[in-house]
């Protein structure tokens, strides 16, 4: 993974899988078209918002307050006050080690935080651990580790479902050990597996899956809890323009049905061209949030990350 900005349509086909050619052609054109077709809502509740680092939303799912955590010497995240908005996509984008995946731990329950609270829908959940936050509602997707490719396609998304609400994952794969309220586990999964076009791979070791295919699941399996929002660690990356598009798509499904979206990405075409909202890091800290047109044009921004790239006429001091 790089820290540089890159332009997601000249992302490599690092999965394996095998497109033609022309289905490539076909499909940056379908992504092209999947990113111009985004455009923030004038009756987004963001719309309107400047982009100071912690403004408030009109109506957050999501509240952080004084969020600190080092590893030794090393403030790796130090977050005075940060909201997202329900409903909407937002990106957290910034420098390679800006605090991004650390927070993203914190906040999930997979860390734990020296200071801060936040809380969710509401409900303080800033100490819970994993399982609690994730029966709450909120659920971060997590790279297949190599145990998990060893498992079916089907059992890693039962496994999801159970590991999450805290209870023995190895009794999810034994049929009699199965409480009652689990029977519906696999329609369930299946339905998932449907949306995300893996059900006929539902009996296949998730280790055959192509790159791709293994992004679908890591989002599939995030969704077994029903969340009422989902935070996805770079879901495009190391994906081919095909799948890219297919990933795009399903983000935005999540979020038109509802959802909150919260992603880590580093391709800048994605990040300005689904995100309703993007809060760049450096630091560890949230050093500007605002909308896609305002964030291409924040120096701070600029000079933390995107370099010259979105460096536009205008930009703010
Ligand atoms: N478990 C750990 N032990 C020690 N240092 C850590 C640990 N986890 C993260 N760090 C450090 O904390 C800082 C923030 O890392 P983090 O992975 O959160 O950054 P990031 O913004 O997600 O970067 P990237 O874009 O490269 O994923 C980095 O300097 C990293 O080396």
């Amino acid at each position: 993974m790089t820290g540089e900005p890159k332009d997601v349509l000249n992302a490599g086909d690092g999965d394996g899988a095998e497109v033609a050619d022309g289905e490539i052609v076909e499909a940056r054109q379908l992504a092209e078209e999947a990113v111009e077709e985004t455009v923030l809502p004038d009756e987004s509740p963001l719309a309107g918002l400047t982009g100071t680092p912690g403004i408030a939303k009109p109506d957050p799912i999501l509240v952080a307050d004084g969020v600190g955590r080092s590893f030794g010497g090393l403030k790796a995240v130090d977050v005075a006050h940060l909201e997202i908005q329900r409903g909407t996509i937002t990106s957290l984008i910034g420098p390679n080690g800006a605090g991004k995946t650390t927070l993203f731990n914190l906040l999930t329950g997979f860390d734990r935080a020296d200071t801060g609270t936040w809380s969710f829908d509401g409900v303080p959940v800033s100490g819970l651990p994993a399982h609690k936050v994730a029966r709450r509602g909120m659920v971060r997707t997590f790279q297949l580790t190599k145990a998990l490719t060893r498992l079916t396609v089907l059992d890693n998304m039962k496994l999801a479902a159970v590991g999450q609400r805290g209870e023995n994952f190895f009794n999810a794969l034994v049929p009699p050990l199965w409480r009652p309220q689990e029977a519906g586990l696999e329609k369930h999964a299946m339905v998932l597996l449907e949306r995300f076009k893996l059900a006929h791979m539902r009996d296949s070791f998730a280790g055959e899956l192509s790159g791709g295919q293994r992004k679908l699941l890591e989002m599939a399996r995030a969704l077994m809890v029903g969340p009422s929002m989902v935070m996805l660690d770079e879901p495009m990356a190391g994906v081919n323009p095909a799948l890219t598009q297919s990933l795009l798509g399903h983000v935005k499904a999540l979020r038109d049905e509802g959802m909150t979206v919260l992603f880590v990405e580093h391709d800048m075409d994605v990040v300005m061209g689904i995100s309703d909202w993007v809060v760049c890091m450096a630091q560890g800290q949230v050093i500007a949030e605002g909308t896609p047109d305002q964030i291409r044009s924040n120096r701070a921004v600029i000079d933390a990350y995107l370099g010259t790239r979105y460096d536009e006429p205008g930009a703010e001091e």
